[in-house]
């Protein structure tokens, strides 16, 4: 395989507005600022990226503007300048800044995508993937009531979803399961509470076991896993790890414990291509099905998530919608569409979408060039 040398890195910092609002227990997105991150190659290679935080630490601890600093002031100086053999290696090269996945992953991937560009393949195949179609679900943010939510989870059903999953928290929770059940008893559904409970609700989580969910994600606090060994014991819905799963270790404790019997891997949350993999395989030795969770990403890393999704261990729908259901404008071509439910995975060089030059110029509030490590922090290697 050819070795890229990462030239220059260009920071293009956008704002994005969502065609609808979307609501989980922790807040109501409708705007958000993204950091496409574009690594260049001596030989004029772009490989692209982008940070899939929000502007607020809600989800978790990072933002769009921390993930910026950590970029301009210690992840990009550790790279620039320097050739690099496989994108495998940048997450330990990363490995000196504690945590900042976010930040890590969108520097990541752009250096996968370059990579791949290189050397002539798509993501998917050198990513070791398989699959030439992805199956999708839909996520569907809390709504008014549940009769609002049977509407929108008709429409979705309609389209051709393959898993519809529903934001619940205190207050729209078995009732809306209830009203979706009862007009829909075969679909495959479940709930993302996104850790609007403690453990003091379970008598009242137990009562969703008799709606054969899919699964129940992130029940409680952001940061456990031994609650959540104790729920899933009582529980006979699977439990779904999301933002709880940081890191391979992390996998490996909570799979140890009993904490989760399948596991959302977001690229974003665990600091890139590599420790998804990682992920990936140690689930696959332990029968824990994957599957690839959103981040309300734009085409590039919504991109990155269908290559990842063709590795044969995501067996469940992830959460990987068309363009069309995110954002007013989206900055790839071909916008990313599906049919029946399914995302054909494109076959061209990296990721295989264009980026919109003229559309992200247009929408660009501030570039920066980084062509050499100006960082004032020591930078080890
Ligand atoms: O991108 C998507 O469609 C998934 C949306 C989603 O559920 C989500 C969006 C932002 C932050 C966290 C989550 C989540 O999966 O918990
Ligand atoms: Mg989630």
């Amino acid at each position: 395989m050819k070795t890229i040398y990462i030239k220059e890195v260009v920071l293009h910092n956008i704002r994005v507005s969502l065609k609808a609002p979307f609501t989980t227990s922790f807040g109501t997105m409708q705007t958000k600022d993204v950091c496409i991150v574009e690594v260049i190659d001596e030989s004029g290679i772009s490989g692209w990226g982008e940070t899939v935080s929000s502007n607020e630490p809600y989800y978790n601890e990072e933002t769009t503007y921390t993930a910026v600093y950590m970029l301009k002031d210690f992840l990009i100086p550790r790279i620039i300048q320097r050739e690099i053999s496989h994108p495998k290696e940048i997450h330990e090269m990363l490995s000196f800044v504690r945590r900042n996945q976010i930040a890590k992953a969108a520097l990541e991937t752009a250096v996968w995508d370059a990579f791949a560009k290189k050397n002539e393949k798509s993501l998917s195949e050198v990513l070791g993937g398989e699959k030439k179609e992805i199956a999708v679900g839909k996520s569907i943010g809390i709504q008014e009531s549940p009769s609002q939510l049977v509407e929108k989870v008709r429409k979705y059903v309609d389209e051709g979803f393959k898993k519809i999953k529903v934001k619940i928290a205190p207050g729209a929770d078995i009732e809306y399961i209830d009203a979706v059940r009862k007009e829909f008893s075969n679909i495959p559904l479940m709930a993302d509470a996104n850790s609007a409970y403690t453990l003091e609700h379970m008598e009242h989580l137990k009562k969703l076991d008799k709606y054969n969910l899919m699964m129940i994600e992130q029940p409680l606090a952001y940061d456990d896993i031994i609650d959540h060994a104790i729920l899933q014991k009582n529980m006979s819905t699977p439990i779904c790890l999301d933002e709880s799963i940081h890191s391979y270790e992390d996998a490996l404790k909570a799979i140890e414990l009993g904490s989760c019997r399948i596991i959302n891997i977001k690229i974003g949350r665990v600091g890139g291509l590599q420790e998804s993999i990682r992920i990936h395989n140690l689930c696959k030795e332990h029968n824990i099905p994957v599957w690839c969770g959103g981040m309300l990403e734009t085409g590039i890393a919504r991109a990155h998530n269908i290559h990842m999704t063709t590795l044969a261990n995501f067996t469940l729908p992830g959460d990987t919608a068309p363009s069309s259901h995110y954002w007013e404008e989206d900055i790839v071509k071909p916008e990313i569409t599906m049919n029946n439910g399914y995302i054909q995975v494109p076959s061209g060089l990296g990721i295989g979408y264009e980026i919109d030059n003229e559309k992200l110029k247009e929408i660009s509030f501030q570039t920066v060039k980084i062509n050499s490590n100006q960082s004032t922090h020591p930078i080890p290697g």
